[in-house]
């Protein structure tokens, strides 16, 4: 499977979904948010919402609002248990982890096309030793890199429909965040927008 390193730990994979494959994840994305509707998190303590809608598939699944940001195993408007996560991510985390147990959360992330999201680093999950596992539907996005400092230089690359993006190692707690999209620069979604999945080892595996 072609990949380009970009920095230690931060690997990307171009095409990693072909066309068929997206659709098909697509199709099990809009199962989930049937069962699992997308919503709308919000900043701790200022309560400002994000340009970005979520859901989660998965044991556990990432929220945020105005008591913080944590994994729970339930939707936070419905209150019912998060879908389980597609076959076909969970066969990706096999395929790019290099991590022997399942992850526990897809975090999933709606981006209308002028959604943005803000520098941050993942590190609310308890198990490091595990990477984060990207996917990309959709239009492309610009997607910013830097160090484990916020103050560190960063470099940007372009992830397209299909693309995945693994930051484990010494880049597991890299800054990162999303620029912005590029209009128009995908026929997947009838609207435009990008669907990012993230696949995250939440707990210390037992
Ligand atoms: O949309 C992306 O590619 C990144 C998403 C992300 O960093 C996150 O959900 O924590
Ligand atoms: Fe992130």
């Amino acid at each position: 499977m072609p990949s380009l390193p970009l920095a230690p730990g931060l690997t990307y994979y171009p095409d990693y979904l072909d066309r068929p494959a997206q659709e098909r994840l697509l199709a099990a994305l809009r199962e989930i948010t049937r069962q699992a509707p997308l919503f709308t998190p919000c900043m701790p303590r200022t309560g400002q919402p994000f340009s970005v809608r979520m859901t989660n598939g998965g044991r556990l699944g990432w929220v945020s609002d105005v008591n913080g940001y944590r994994y729970q195993p339930t939707h936070p408007e419905t209150g019912r248990p998060w879908p389980a996560m597609p076959e076909q991510v969970l066969r990706a985390w096999e395929a790019l982890s290099d991590y022997p147990h399942p992850p526990d959360a897809c975090l999933i992330n709606f981006y209308e096309p002028a959604a943005r999201m803000g520098m941050h680093q993942d590190r609310d999950e308890e198990e490091f030793d595990a990477p984060v596992v990207s996917l990309s539907l959709g239009d492309t996005a610009v997607f910013r890199y830097g160090g484990l400092e916020r103050r560190d230089p960063t470099r940007s690359v372009r992830l397209r429909s299909g693309d995945a993006i693994v930051f484990g190692g010494p880049a597991r707690l890299i800054y990162h965040g999303i620029d912005r999209l590029v209009p128009g620069s995908s026929d997947l979604l009838p609207q435009g927008g990008r669907l990012n999945l993230t696949l995250r080892k939440v707990g210390k595996p037992l």
